[in-house]
């Protein structure tokens, strides 16, 4: 019998965490030495269903069913995916909503909800070229999980009503579409108490900021702050894609001292604090509004 399969809970992380050369500045730019590609986070839920639909799993589908937000899929507009990284982010909204992904020869190949419709299609366009060559988008208004969930469900329905199939990449098992989030972990400035540091706490920060684009001084790690401001900042971040590096000023153990050196160096005196290119930015408040104010595009692409 067919099932819906709620394959949800896909923001696990991998959480080792990476140590700066404690004893000496580094040779290398932190940046060099320290970045790698950061994966964008996918749909928060993206159903799948078995691949045979029949009465059954038709049914269900209908049952959930409530008044739906987005325009039906048959009358949404089906965009070309550019090539270009800005151009892409130009045709296709930051917001979140409902999206389905067509090949070249304009088969549907997956429906997917996002918190950023552009961010997923990005990583879409990059770990599937060959499957993804247009894109029908649908933002909701107000996207709790309920209104997105209610957005997939009615293209899911609307498609499989006109075809009989289920597109492939919501088949269950199909881990094509639907890549778990590897967050990157956060850096440590030593591997331990044990390891004393050389050079002054405040060089190291300095050089840390003004080595790395972004740079986040958080409460907490990364996957899983200890305090709302840190928690919301983070969330920012990650809601605008934005490859950053953190640290936990309250990890005693490998950032002994971050926390006082940190309010010295930037004569800031609270946490979270978000640097861009060697800058102070502000805390929670000021990355708040600039969100709010659509400014913080501009920022990180500085
Ligand atoms: N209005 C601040 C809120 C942050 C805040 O008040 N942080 C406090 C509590 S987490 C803090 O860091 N206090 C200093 C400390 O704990 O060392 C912002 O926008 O970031
Ligand atoms: S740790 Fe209490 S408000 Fe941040």
């Amino acid at each position: 019998m067919a099932t819906i399969v709620n394959t949800s809970a896909l923001n696990t992380s991998s959480c080792s965490s990476r140590t700066l050369n404690p004893i000496h500045l580094p040779t290398k730019p932190l940046t060099s030495r320290l970045s790698f590609t950061q994966r964008f986070n996918l749909s928060p839920n993206p159903l799948s269903i078995s691949s045979k639909p029949n009465a059954n799993s038709k049914k269900r589908l209908s049952n959930l069913t409530v008044l739906c937000a987005v325009k039906k899929l048959a009358e949404t507009e089906l965009v070309a995916v550019p090539a270009e990284t800005e151009e892409l982010s130009r045709k296709f909204p930051s917001s979140s909503g409902v999206y389905a992904v067509f090949d070249g020869d304009s088969e549907l190949q997956f429906i997917g909800i996002s918190r950023s419709i552009a961010a997923s299609v990005l990583a879409h366009r990059k770990s599937v070229p060959d499957l993804c060559s247009a894109v029908k988008a649908g933002v909701v208004d107000e996207p709790d999980r309920t209104a997105l969930t209610q957005a997939w469900k009615s293209w899911m329905e609307e498609h499989i009503g006109a075809t009989g199939k289920v597109p492939p990449g919501n088949e269950s098992g199909n881990a094509i579409w639907i890549k778990r989030s590897q967050k990157k972990s956060d850096l440590r400035l030593t591997p331990g108490r044990h390891v004393q540091l050389t050079v002054p706490l405040e060089d190291l920060i300095d050089r840390l900021v003004k080595e790395n684009k972004v740079v986040a001084f958080i409460k907490g790690s990364r996957n899983a702050p200890q305090c709302g401001f840190s928690q919301r900042v983070v969330g920012i971040l990650e809601r605008e894609g934005v490859d950053y590096e953190s640290l936990d000023v309250l990890d005693e153990d490998h950032n002994t001292g971050l926390r006082e050196a940190l309010k010295r160096y930037s004569n800031w005196p609270t946490f979270p604090q978000i640097f861009v290119n060697g800058e102070l930015v502000g805390g929670c408040d000021i990355l708040t509004s600039m969100q709010e104010k659509g400014e913080l595009a501009s920022l990180f692409k500085k």
